[in-house]
């Protein structure tokens, strides 16, 4: 994407070629139908604002017209006395003011009518885009970037808006303005027509060849731009990386390096436009001055009066200003199709995850049996290493079991099965004997399976309401009994402002151990059958990790758990545990069994003895 040779005249390089193709499959993905759903919307401002951009339009094409015929009557009245002058002006002045002011009438109703459309329809595109990316797979979010999908929800929302509201009003008023000035002119002066016709013509092709580089050249410093926002949205997520590393001058050296590659395209850009309008600006005064010359000698011949020749060049100006708005509009019509079709792509895109199963299990038949019946299953980003290999594991409802392995073996992704984040490739994940991809999958997550991970993800508001997530309708008085027994309450009525302390982004101003009985407080709410601890203490301290384990020890009575532990001290209790080893289970058994085969449990168990 990135050039710094100079401007291409012939062929495309690859890169270009690559960012054409882009182009194209991103105007591909437009939805001219959901687009014009949009507008139908708001069918009556729609409306309105056309036709006052239409009335701008007329004005337009019928004040030169009006400013010849007063500067003929000006001229005629040389030597007149003022009320004789002030009698002959009054009628074209007046008309000509009443169209002053109809102009600006219009143009005021348009442009407000134009924001209010183009601000809905920007709103409507934004919620159905960002409705459409959160029902997206967790295999989606694994392919995208969040700064990718933020651009989609912002940049290219404004671009749209921009190019769909400059289309409404400059493309429609110019094409207007240009066919019905050029009219005026036909009947001004046919053959003063015919040359300036042909001036125009040559300034169209340039124009369109040197704007169709231009903008080539725009897209790719548009590119190197999204490119520089990326490494600072990766630095800035990750700053305490950043910091603990030192890492700073390594993220400065690499955004200046795309910053400057940036600017360098950009005023690569700005010397062309430069070039571009100095040359067009030089071209079309010469042009002005030609059809002065030619006009005052028309005028000189008799063949054209003084308002005639002033008629003329208005007109002129207006189609010369035109001519500049509508190719100015291919430009914004093509980035703005582009950005439309960044959007509608995700609007459009269905999950591939088939939910559309609502069966759910009454209340008093539910259990809590879990099962992993033969699954088999590989990421879908990466098909090509199977994960798990053909597991089976029964957890009955009541019963607690761990799963220990080593690094990358597989117990987390155990989870993301059941928790329906992913679909198996092969055999089944059963609730209570129902196959999940059977049930309804919004009332498993709510209600059936609690998940508390090793890092608890909380929102930028308040603690009351983070812990509220796990039941939004909770009272108040709810949340802090769940607060009470999570231990979350004690530390809370410490902080000035109790429960509605804000807790920063991704609940950055709170320790570890306190972000986890959070989460805790917001599973207790929750209240699921099936709990999911997933290295829910791993990353705490001792002292944390105790008072978090009470809160775990306290949630997990009277329900089927499913623990994922590297410390096996803290899963010494479990009903069983299940070893996991590359993909497939090669032990289960309770800690002393275990203990007693002598293989990879007690491998693991040693190797943590020696490290304690
Ligand atoms: N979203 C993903 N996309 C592709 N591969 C993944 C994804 N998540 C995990 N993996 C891969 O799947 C394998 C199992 O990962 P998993 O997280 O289940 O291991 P784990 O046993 O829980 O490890 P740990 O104890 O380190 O958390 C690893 O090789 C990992 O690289």
């Amino acid at each position: 994407m990135i050039r710094n040779g100079p401007i291409y005249c012939k062929g495309l390089p690859p890169e270009e070629e690559n960012l054409k193709k882009d182009a194209r499959s991103d105007i591909d993905k437009f939805d001219y139908k959901k687009f014009l759903n949009y507008l139908y919307c708001h069918k009556l401002l729609l409306i309105a604002a056309i036709a006052a951009s239409f009335a701008v339009a007329m004005f337009n094409i019928y004040i030169p017209t009006t400013l010849g015929a007063l500067v003929n009557l000006l001229i005629s009245a040389k030597g007149a006395s003022t009320s004789e002058f002030f009698k002959a002006v009054k009628g074209p002045a007046t008309s000509l003011f009443g169209l002053y002011v109809g102009q600006a009438v219009c143009t005021f109703l348009y442009i407000h009518f134009l924001a209010q459309i183009g601000e809905r329809v920007a709103a409507h595109m934004k919620n159905d885009l960002f409705a459409a990316i959160l029902r997206q797979d967790i295999a989606f979010f694994d392919k995208q970037r969040t700064g990718e999908l933020l651009n989609r929800l912002t940049i290219d929302v404004q671009d749209f808006k921009s190019a769909f509201k400059q289309v409404i009003s400059g493309g429609l008023r110019a094409t207007i303005q240009m066919f019905g000035s050029a009219g005026t002119l036909l009947v001004i002066s046919p053959k003063l027509t015919s040359v300036l016709m042909l001036f125009m013509s040559s300034v169209i092709i340039g124009g369109t060849y040197v704007g169709f580089l231009l903008r080539t050249l725009s897209m790719q410093a548009q590119a190197q731009a999204e490119k520089a926002t990326l490494v600072a949205e990766d630095a800035l997520a990750n700053i305490r990386t950043v910091r603990a590393f030192v890492g700073e001058p390594l993220e400065e050296q690499k955004f200046c390096k795309e910053v400057a590659q940036s600017a360098e395209l950009n005023m690569e850009l700005g010397f062309g436009i430069a070039l571009f309008q100095a040359g067009t600006n030089l071209f079309l005064n010469s042009m002005i001055l030609g059809t002065l010359f030619l006009g005052g000698q028309m005028m000189f011949t008799g063949k054209m009066t003084a308002g005639d020749v002033m008629a003329f060049l208005v007109s002129a100006q207006m189609i010369q200003r035109s001519m500049a708005t509508v190719s100015m509009l291919f430009g914004s019509v093509i980035k703005g199709l582009c950005a439309g079709g960044r959007v509608f792509e995700y609007i459009n895109k269905s999950p591939e995850m088939n939910t559309d199963c609502k069966h759910v299990i009454e209340k008093c038949l539910f259990r809590g049996d879990v099962e992993f019946r033969n699954v088999v299953f590989s990421y879908p980003t990466r098909p090509e290493i199977e994960v798990l290999k053909k597991i089976s594991l029964c957890i009955p409802a009541g019963k607690t079991i761990a799963v220990v392995g080593t690094s990358g073996d597989g117990k987390s992704t155990l989870v993301s099965l059941l928790e329906r984040f992913y679909d198996v490739d092969c055999g089944a994940v059963l609730v209570d004997g129902y196959d999940i991809r059977m049930l309804d999958i919004d009332w498993l997550r709510s209600k059936v399976i609690g998940l508390i991970t090793q890092e608890p993800s909380l929102f930028a508001t308040t603690i009351l309401e983070n812990i509220r997530y796990g039941k939004p309708d909770a009272t108040d008085e709810e949340v802090c009994r769940a607060a009470k027994i999570a231990n979350v309450h004690n530390f809370v009525m410490g902080f000035p402002d109790g429960y509605h302390t804000m807790v920063g982004e991704r609940g950055v101003t709170l320790s570890g151990g306190q972000k986890q009985r959070i989460a805790i407080a917001r599973a207790i709410l929750k209240n699921p059958p099936i709990l999911v601890l997933d290295e829910a203490t791993s990353a705490l301290d001792s002292q944390s990790e105790k008072i978090v384990q009470d809160s775990i020890d306290y949630l997990s009575e009277g329900r089927t758990v499913l623990i994922i532990a590297h410390r096996l001290s803290t899963i010494s209790n479990a009903d069983f545990i299940v070893v996991l080893h590359k993909g497939r289970i090669v032990e289960m058994g309770t800690h002393e069994q275990l203990k007693s085969l002598k293989g990879f449990y007690w491998n693991l168990f040693r190797a943590q003895q020696h490290d304690d």
